[in-house]
């Protein structure tokens, strides 16, 4: 089985994904640390000399071979299945878990961090907290319909990293258990 934890920066994909590995006993792999070591260059790095088109393509790339292993755990970037072909392909060959949280609790994640190319800017600029919020928003709003597409959907606003990952731990054993029955 390959599980595919998304949600937006912050959501907790890379802080949960290795736990959840540890419990199913399946590999881990953190897509935005693949790259880093691919390239040998941070996430930002990559942003600021290559520009955002360059990472996009690295990023599929990579998804596309890690996605030939399997009984893994990958943690996607934020904006990893905003691509019609990343998601068909993750749809098809595995479980998409969405790690849902809100806005607000987003920006106090986001608001003290500068290794997040997309809101770098607005940290390092102290944009106040409405505008901060209105940026984080407008970007959910075009990326929800897509995380909305996962299979699995994991409200996790008020929940602590074991709780999450006792949920999801349980949602596979039973989807597990099911086609082992089928
Ligand atoms: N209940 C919680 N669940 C998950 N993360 C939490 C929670 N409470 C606080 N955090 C913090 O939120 C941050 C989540 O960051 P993390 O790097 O895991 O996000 P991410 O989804 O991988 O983001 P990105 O898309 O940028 O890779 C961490 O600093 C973590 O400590
Ligand atoms: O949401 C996004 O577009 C991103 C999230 C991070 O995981 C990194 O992949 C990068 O900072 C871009
Ligand atoms: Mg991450």
């Amino acid at each position: 089985m390959k599980i595919y934890l998304t949600g937006f920066m912050t959501s907790g994909k890379s802080t949960i994904g290795p736990i959840l590995a540890n419990v199913l006993g399946y590999d881990f792999y953190d897509l935005d640390k693949e790259i880093e070591e691919s390239e040998k260059l941070s996430v930002v790095e990559i942003f600021e000399k290559y520009g955002e088109k360059y990472f996009r393509e690295a990023e599929s790339k990579i998804l596309n071979e890690l996605s030939k292993k399997d009984n893994l755990v990958i943690s996607l970037g934020g904006g990893t299945i905003v691509n019609q072909k990343n998601f068909d392909m993750m749809k098809n060959s595995g479980t998409i878990i969405y790690l849902k949280v809100s806005p607000n609790t987003l920006y106090k994640r986001l608001k003290h961090k500068t290794d997040r190319p997309i809101f770098k800017d607005l940290v390092l600029n102290n944009k106040n907290e409405a505008e901060f919020i209105k940026r984080i928003s407008e970007l959910m709003e075009k990326r929800k319909q897509y995380y909305e597409m996962a299979d699995i959907i994991i409200d996790t606003e008020l929940t602590s990293f074991g709780k999450t990952v006792d949920r999801i731990a349980k949602k596979i054993f039973y989807l597990n258990n099911e086609k082992n029955k089928s």
